[in-house]
């Protein structure tokens, strides 16, 4: 048994029915969805605001490596296009393996290029830790502490207000 959270991100074409799609592609593992936000580019300014939100999933069978496969799945069958010219260039959608748990609540911490867990940039990303916040209060993120402390550093409060919530765009069902 693990849980994940897997972060999404569109900013090419139809940014919500990406980020729908992948929600409805990762199925019935996820439990948790946070709210869209419209995010200022991070990494290379020069391209469209994106969409991003974040889900927490829990599969009795995954195994960390597990979840890679899956994000890797849901993104090429999004027919993922990107720029390789671009490390942060746009996309029509991106998804990302943040953090994994095993059963007994302990982090997989991996260094493994292929899965290096937690993600190895996402301490510096507001545009993935606000969202986890929605789903999560006292989240922590494995090596950094609390969530919330690390949005409230000087690096990241600006990125972190930046940000927009989308209410208009929901991932959950509105039944
Ligand atoms: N935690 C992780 N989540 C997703 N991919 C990872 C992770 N750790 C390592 N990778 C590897 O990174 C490679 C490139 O991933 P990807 O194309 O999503 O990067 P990127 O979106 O351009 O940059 P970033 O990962 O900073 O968002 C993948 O093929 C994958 O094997
Ligand atoms: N706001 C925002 N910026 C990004 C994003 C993203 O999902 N949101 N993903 C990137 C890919 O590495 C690069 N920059």
């Amino acid at each position: 048994m693990s849980r994940a959270i897997l972060s999404l991100g569109s900013n090419l074409g139809d940014r919500y029915a990406y980020l729908k799609d992948a929600v409805a592609r990762l199925g019935e593992s996820v439990v948790l969805v946070s709210g869209v936000y419209e995010t200022p580019p991070w990494g290379d300014a020069d391209q469209p605001a994106y969409l991003n939100a974040v889900v927490l999933a829990v599969d009795p069978a995954a195994e960390p490596a597990g979840w890679l496969e899956r994000v890797r799945a849901v993104e090429a069958a999004a027919g993922r296009v990107r720029d390789p010219q671009r490390r942060f260039g746009p996309r029509t959608l991106d998804v990302d393996v943040i953090a994994v748990w095993r059963d007994d609540g302990a982090p997989v911490l991996s260094d493994d290029p292929e899965l290096t867990l937690p993600h190895p940039r996402v301490h510096q990303r507001a545009f993935v830790l606000k969202p986890w916040l929605d789903l999560q209060p006292y989240a922590q993120l494995p090596g950094y502490g609390w969530v919330t402390d690390l949005l409230n550093t000087p690096e990241l409060t600006a990125d972190a207000n930046a940000l927009t919530p989308r209410p208009d765009l929901p991932l959950e069902s509105q039944e």
